[in-house]
């Protein structure tokens, strides 16, 4: 029998049981139980489709590298993330009492889907996505008979089923999906169609989708659902990453935990762009020997989105776009003849766009335009504040939620008016916390910012001076890692005690670390404002915190974890707590 006429129709649903049929029209298996994907159809593509046995899943087990297995030793890594979704979603939401091992990829059916050269062409009907993972892709379930009667024995599928990862998808979206690589406990997914886009049902809304690139670049997650929506999803991200990670707090929280501030832009708010390029693959090349020049595919290839306007840029970035692009074409096309070049050029490179202020110091007038080189110095004005920094340095994004993020710092200094003298700014970049909140603590008071990165430290300084503040009598930046501030020299010859405190922490997005929780807690301030990009790794380090003062026997308590969309559209979400001593 050829593998087209013993192409599966699909499966239907009869009175709550799933029934597969072959094209013969043979039922093959039947669950009993009940389930939330409806008819999963198997096609079989003859040309992409091999029609021996090749597919077959070897018994004998063939060792390779699994990422599940790779990346587990980060609790908070993206990979252990998803496990630890993945588990949620067996636990929860399907009502199957399913456990990983009811999921798991053999190894032969991970090679089988291993290498996109002869990968069987599987695509699935009528899939349903029931999760939303944090890093906002859609989760189904999907019988492992569905797809893999021609490739694995039926011994090895019967109440066997696969956890399918599929970008661009919501919750309540029915889908058409083919099926990628395969990994221990999951498999990813293309999304071919979304079957029930036209229901006024669920929450998604194509027709809110402003960018045509948005169903292949993976730079924005969420432009079909509406702005409330995307809060939501944010929130519960934040709630999740409590209570895998501090499982304790997130107990006693009420329903307001991880309410999200809105960000007054949805579109036109991100003032860095770094689109990049590929010159060796012919597939990222149009026809005219033009490289795409943009960002990544959402799907796992090596494929280069060309991106020529980005909605969620700036106006001044997308302006300058067209240029830095046409740039890079020509200087592509002019030395391809010169092999030297060529070789130089040959894994292409990340572009830089980034939005400053531009000043006419002779009309004092100020324009928004784009510079691209690392080098260039990006100025910004925050409130009454200005700052200038290197193009290559870390400075926030999205410049229209700054302020309402300083007001929010600012409400919870001023809840306790006049208690505290001394800000400390751990991770401090270019200054802006420390700068931006100086004249939210006494005349005598004094602000002291550490910071890893040179070049940002000397425009902390810089921005401190340009700004009016005397360096380093009311405010002092030193270049040192944060682990080792309450140790240093300098801090310890500042003055500053704990006592009179508020320590505001702002690390990257791999967090802090215990080492660093350890000597926080020993300083002893009266006030933590801790700033994240990555809410796990937040949970994760305040869960440490909660442990070292169990052993020290000092309490914080944890008056409120808000997040900031600083990145609308997007599933990045950024958290703030707020940790106050306990007398
Ligand atoms: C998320 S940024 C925040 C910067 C700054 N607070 C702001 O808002 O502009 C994190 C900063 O931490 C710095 N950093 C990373 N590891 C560090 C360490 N161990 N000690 C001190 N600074 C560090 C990075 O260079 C980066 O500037």
């Amino acid at each position: 029998m050829t593998l087209v006429s013993r192409k599966l129709l699909g499966f239907r649903r009869i009175g709550g049981n799933i029934r597969f049929q072959c094209i013969l029209g043979r039922s093959f298996s039947t669950f009993n139980k009940t389930f939330n994907s409806q008819a999963v159809q198997v096609v079989g593509n003859q040309r992409s489709f091999p029609t021996s046995n090749s597919h077959r899943v070897p018994k004998t087990i063939k060792k390779y590298p699994k990422r599940s297995k790779r990346d587990s030793t980060d609790k908070t890594s993206r990979e252990n993330i998803l496990l630890l979704e993945i588990n949620e979603l067996l636990n929860e939401y399907t009502g199957l009492n399913l456990t990983f091992d009811s999921i798991r990829n053999i190894d032969g059916l991970i090679e089988t889907f291993l290498h996109s050269w002869n990968r069987p062409n599987v695509e699935l009907n009528d899939v349903d996505i029931i999760f939303q993972t944090s890093e906002g892709d859609g989760l189904a379930i999907v019988p492992k008979s569905a797809y893999t009667t021609e490739i694995m024995d039926k011994s090895l599928i019967d109440d066997k089923y696969t956890v399918v990862k599929v970008p661009k998808s919501i919750v309540g979206d029915k889908v058409k999906v083919k099926i990628l690589r395969h990994y221990e406990l999951y498999a990813e997914a293309n999304l071919i169609k979304v079957l029930n886009s036209r229901s006024s049902d669920g929450n998604r809304k194509d027709e809110l989708v402003i960018c045509d690139k948005f169903s292949t670049c993976s730079g924005c997650q969420f432009q079909m659902i509406n702005y409330e929506e995307q809060l939501k999803f944010k929130k519960s991200v934040i709630q999740r990453a409590y209570k895998l990670f501090f499982p304790k707090l997130f107990s006693t929280y009420n329903e307001d935990f991880g309410n999200i501030i809105e960000s007054p832009m949805q579109y036109a708010y991100r003032t860095k762009l770094t689109p990049h390029y590929e010159i060796s693959s012919n597939k990222n090349k149009d026809k005219n020997g033009n490289i795409n020049i943009g960002f990544n595919h959402v799907n796992p290839t090596k494929l280069t989105i060309d991106v020529d306007y980005c909605p969620i840029a700036s106006p001044a970035i997308n302006r300058a776009l067209p240029h830095v692009r046409a740039n890079v074409q020509s200087k592509v096309k002019e030395t391809q003849e010169d092999l030297n070049i060529k070789k130089r050029l040959s894994k292409g490179a990340t572009l830089l766009l980034r939005d400053s202020i531009r000043i006419n110091h002779l009309t004092g007038e100020h324009e928004r335009v784009c510079l691209t080189k690392y080098n260039n110095i990006i100025t910004e004005k925050i409130g009454d504040f200005v700052f200038q920094f290197p193009a290559s340095e870390f400075f926030q994004n999205n410049n229209s939620i700054l302020p309402h993020v300083l007001d929010y710092i600012r409400f919870q200094i001023n809840k306790k008016q006049n208690s505290y003298k001394y800000i400390v700014d751990t991770y401090c970049g270019s200054g802006f916390f420390g700068i931006s909140l100086s004249k939210d603590i006494p005349e005598d008071g004094k602000v002291f910012g550490i910071e890893v990165s040179k070049l940002s430290i000397e425009h902390a300084i810089h921005n401190a001076k340009l700004n009016g503040l005397s360096v380093p009598e009311k405010i002092q930046f030193i270049e040192g890692n944060a682990n080792a501030i309450f140790t240093n020299k300098d801090f310890v010859n500042s003055g500053i005690i704990g006592d009179d405190s508020i320590v505001i922490i702002d690390p990257s997005r791999k967090g802090s670390n215990r080492k660093f929780m350890q000597q926080l807690l020993e300083f002893k301030p009266k006030l933590i404002i801790y700033v994240s990009c990555n809410v796990f790794t937040q949970a994760r380090d305040l869960a440490d915190f909660d442990d070292i003062q169990a052993e020290h026997n000092i309490r914080y308590k944890i008056q409120d974890i808000i997040g900031f969309d600083f990145f609308p559209q997007t599933k990045h979400v950024e958290s703030i707590a707020i940790l106050e001593l306990e007398e």
